[in-house]
């Protein structure tokens, strides 16, 4: 079993193919941004921040070993290459963020007199090799606020829920919503993980239970409709999930199915966090009617493992995500600390 979904080294490129999982560990090549935006696309590597590191890390490959006359022609070309890696899905907002912050750092390294095109491109690479690192130092950080916020004033063990997949092979290697349930777990203070399956596309039952058995945690599996009767008849101390795009006012887009979730978390009195880094917190839109969700193809509902389990000729509806509204999430559980939506546009402005 292996939970390394990407292998970076000196501009080469590998990635896990999750589409395989759990049943094949089989990594493939990315060898520039065409391959990095159909590996997004198809969703062979998924999860924001790992949809954002891979993006990244595939214009890496693409410009590594290439040869620029000029800096105005490596701007040129980087640029042209984020634009058309941030289209290849388009809610969570990890990539497009991150395209932002080299696109801003190419573009001033090419008014940088002191700094030649070899440079520039060495530069521009070295902050996008950085990010793999960043990735693991905020999960880990994610990971201690959230178990110290879940367990306090409790001095008990836990019983968490959690929702899709959000851990190592969603990010660079431990996870958000799953780090912190990690960090509960190294703290010897779970009882018990529960995770859904996360129809349509069983992120919760190929990738998240793929892990929970990998880290031998004391896990059970359970329908996405399972969620009320679960909430009802056994103590939950907490719902955690993860996030693919925050508003400024907390309103939280994640896998589709969140936000019933938080509904039914409501009725039961029980907390409902949302881990994230602040790689995934948009504060350039107001709320969460500004985000655009992503809808996928009919087969990923009607099929599963390639067998057709929906009636021939059914019409289908298939979005990706739902938003789930400020008002029914307890905290935001960041890197910087546990934070509350009406607090999100000052921290982030304090970067
Ligand atoms: C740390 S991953 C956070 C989110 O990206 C995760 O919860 C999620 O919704 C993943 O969706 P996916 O469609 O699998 O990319």
């Amino acid at each position: 079993m292996t939970l390394e979904a990407i292998k970076y080294k000196a501009g080469q490129l590998q990635i896990l193919d999750q589409l395989l999982l759990p049943g094949e560990s089989k990594y493939i090549s990315i060898a520039g941004v065409k391959e990095g935006w159909n590996a997004i696309h198809k969703m062979q590597v998924r999860g924001a921040p790992a949809i954002a590191i891979v993006g990244c890390l595939s214009l890496v490959a693409e410009i590594y070993d290439k040869q620029y006359d000029t800096k105005v022609a490596l701007e040129q070309d980087v640029s042209k290459h984020l634009q058309y890696l941030v289209t290849s899905r388009p809610t969570a907002v990890n990539l497009k963020l991150a395209a932002d912050d080299v696109k801003s750092l190419a573009e001033s390294l090419l008014t940088n007199e002191t700094v030649n095109v070899e440079e520039m491109k060495q530069e521009i690479i070295k902050s996008i090799e950085h990010m793999l690192e960043k990735d693991i130092s905020d999960n880990r950080a994610i990971g201690d606020n959230g178990a110290n916020v879940l367990l306090k004033g409790i001095d008990r063990p836990l019983k968490l829920l959690t929702h899709c997949n959000t851990g190592s092979l969603a990010t660079a290697g431990y996870g958000t919503a799953l780090g912190v349930i990690r960090s509960v777990g190294e703290r010897n203070l779970l009882e018990h993980v529960y995770c859904t399956e996360t129809r349509p596309y069983n992120q919760g039952a190929r990738l998240t239970a793929y892990e929970l058995v990998h880290d031998k945690l004391p896990a059970t599996l359970i329908t996405d409709n399972m969620v009320a009767a679960l909430l009802n008849s056994r103590t939950i101390d907490a719902i955690i999930v993860g996030a693919d795009r925050v508003a400024a006012n907390g309103d939280t887009a994640n896998k589709i199915g969140t936000y019933q979730m938080a509904v039914v978390a409501k009725h039961h009195g029980v907390p409902f966090y949302v881990a994230a880094p602040f790689t995934s917190i948009d504060v350039a839109i107001a709320d969460g009617s500004q985000i655009k969700i992503e809808e996928r193809p009919e087969h990923e509902l009607t099929h599963i493992g390639g067998q057709r389990i929906a009636a021939p000729g059914i019409g289908c509806w298939n979005p990706a995500f739902d938003v789930t509204p400020a008002a029914l999430i307890t905290g935001i559980i960041t890197e910087r600390g546990v934070l509350k939506p009406s607090e999100l546009t000052e921290k982030v402005s304090q970067k």
